[in-house]
């Protein structure tokens, strides 16, 4: 089965009304072939991006809560994200994990919430450097897949961002290598535990310090559908990573 790439721009908080007057227009005059791309811009900022943005690119919040509406003080819920243009949610993603203590059960119950009001979601998977170097790289990923698995019942809904935290804003992007043994890991574990079908069509997109110089050879692994981007997203380099296939 061909899986169509996909690349996110994650801005996390960084961001204003005039950054996405003039940045937007450079993306909307850009080519995007065979790729699907879904912009991340902080909450504020969603409604005003949907209206700027190309129609034929995604937006995407870059977290929710678990329950549609109430005494949540400082809350987005799925709904609210949807209401205001977003068709996707980056849910899970080491910055929510360790700065917000969000834990497993958690980014379930979030992923469970949005995927039932038909809000796709990113769901971000990564190992910290202490735990590559103890050798428990995969333990990990397959931890934090199989909470989020267990949620899910329509894969067409869901892309996997492994985003290793060492590589998360540090400039020390994984190989190539090291990047598809994960990719391809985390592909074998779908098989044995969800569906040869949902293996073969999710996509598994790699996060952590990819830019317009690293993505070709990033974007041949064959497990390697896609990128979530962070810093080079608010660039209009950007176009460049989501043209890695070309
Ligand atoms: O966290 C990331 C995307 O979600 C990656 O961030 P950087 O691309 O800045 O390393």
């Amino acid at each position: 089965m061909t899986r169509k790439f996909f690349v996110g721009g994650n801005w996390k908080l960084n961001g204003t009304r005039d950054f996405v007057e003039t940045f937007v227009p450079i993306l909307n005059a850009s080519p995007s072939e065979n790729v699907e791309v879904v912009v991340a811009p902080p909450s504020p900022l969603i409604a005003l991006v949907r209206g700027r943005l190309r129609e034929d690119w995604g937006v995407s919040a870059q977290n929710c809560w678990k329950v549609a509406a109430g005494a949540f003080t400082g809350e987005i819920s799925a709904e609210l994200a949807k209401d205001v243009g977003a068709k996707w949610v980056i849910l899970g993603h080491s910055e929510r994990r360790t700065i917000f203590h969000e834990s497993d059960e958690l980014i379930a119950e979030k992923v469970a919430h949005a995927l039932a009001i038909d809000l796709k979601v990113i769901a971000c998977i990564g190992e910290t450097l202490a735990e590559r170097e103890a050798g428990q790289t995969l333990d990990v990923v397959y931890r934090q897949l199989k909470a989020i698995a267990g949620k899910v019942s329509n894969w067409s809904g869901v892309v996997i961002a492994y985003e290793p935290v060492w590589a998360i804003g540090t400039g020390k992007v994984a190989t190539p290598a090291q990047a598809q043994e994960v990719h391809a890991a985390l592909r074998t574990w779908l098989t044995s535990n969800v569906s040869v079908d949902a293996s073969s069509s999710t996509r598994i997109i790699y996060g952590g310090s990819v830019t317009a110089d690293n993505c070709n050879e990033l974007a041949k692994q064959g497990d390697i559908d896609g990128f979530l981007v962070g810093g080079a997203s608010l660039k209009p380099d950007f176009v460049k990573i989501v043209n890695a296939k070309l």
